[in-house]
């Protein structure tokens, strides 16, 4: 038995950190949304009594440090399964780009192996086992566009944004997550109007929603990877409406209505990154197969 599932990378439109916690982690409140950039991934039943990852892509480790085996191996243990699983990833999402890539891997595990081993666990109970893998899993399960807080795990799905184009550029560099919340000063960090953002979205105001574009992290990247500032610049002088660093990036995505004009910043940024990705957001909360 074979069963398919798309894991499609998020941006954040909004990502304030509010505060560092005692357990390592910091207090955010962010809108994330999801992108029609994916990997796939293919869980196929095995035999034997063992998870085997296979990646397309170099960089991504195929033992017990993916995120698609802690997930196999969580749903494993809780449900005292004896089937093994053998896990194709067919990488599309670039690695360690603020993209989520790993984590919607994981999130697509579970959902695949809820249904190869007819499981019939409720979409909290796969938040609940994506987010022992990851902070951005369990937004990852359920896809769309939605406020997370705590962690990143706590969530309030929301309207869709307006439909528009995604360009998205990452720079030959990867940064880790964190290393970017460690090297965080939170004294004179900017602190971008989440709020405002999730009522500009529900307004469908697209001008408004380029406008309040913001990012805590994006502070921290920019002093580490000299090429966000310039690919930022780079989007803006060739016409996007908004623009900003997903995630502890480095990935930075620009916004605009026009085919054209995404023609023109995409075949501009081609020869100098290389990975450059036109998409669209995701509208409403698709079916994550
Ligand atoms: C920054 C964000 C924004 O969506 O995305 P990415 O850039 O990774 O895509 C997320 O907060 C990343 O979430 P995720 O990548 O799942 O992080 P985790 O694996 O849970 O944590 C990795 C490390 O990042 C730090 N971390 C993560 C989340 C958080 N709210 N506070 C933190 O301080 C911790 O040091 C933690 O050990
Ligand atoms: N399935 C996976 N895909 C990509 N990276 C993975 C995966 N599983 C584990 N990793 C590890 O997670 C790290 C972060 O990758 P990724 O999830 O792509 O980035 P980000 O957290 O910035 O969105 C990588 O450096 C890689 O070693």
């Amino acid at each position: 038995m074979k069963v398919i599932e798309r894991a499609p990378a998020k941006i954040n439109l909004s990502l304030d950190v509010i505060r560092k916690r005692n357990d390592g982690f910091h207090e955010v409140n962010m809108v994330m949304t999801t992108i029609d950039l994916s990997d796939r991934i293919e869980c196929t039943a095995l035999d034997t009594d063992q998870i085997k990852i296979n990646s397309s892509a170099s960089f991504v480790p195929e033992d017990a440090r993916n995120f698609a085996y802690q997930a196999a191996k969580l749903i494993k243990q809780k449900y005292n399964i004896h089937q093994g699983v053998l896990i194709n990833i067919l990488k599309e999402i670039p690695v360690a780009a603020g993209l989520a890539g790993g984590s919607s891997d994981a999130a697509a595990t579970i959902r695949a192996l809820n249904k190869m081993w007819n499981l019939k666990m409720s979409v909290e109970e796969m938040m609940a086992i994506g987010e022992e893998v990851g902070s951005d899993v369990p937004f990852c399960i359920i896809g769309g566009t939605a406020i997370a807080k705590g962690r990143g795990e706590k969530l309030i799905p929301i309207a869709s944004p307006p439909p528009c184009w995604v360009i998205l550029a990452k720079p030959p560099v990867s940064v880790s997550t964190a290393e970017i919340y460690q090297s965080l000063s939170l004294n004179n960090a900017p602190h971008p109007d989440v709020q405002a953002m999730v009522q500009a979205i529900e307004n469908q105001d697209y001008f408004q929603i380029c406008a309040l574009l913001g990012n805590t992290l994006e502070s921290v990247t920019l002093s580490k990877v000299q090429e966000v500032s310039q690919i930022k610049a780079h989007m803006k002088r060739m016409g996007a409406d908004g623009v900003l660093m997903s995630g502890s990036g480095p990935t930075v995505f620009g916004l605009t209505r026009y085919e054209s004009r995404m023609q023109r910043i995409y075949n501009s940024l081609k020869g100098y990154c290389p990975h450059v990705y036109a998409v669209h957001l995701c509208r409403g909360r698709e079916p994550l197969e």
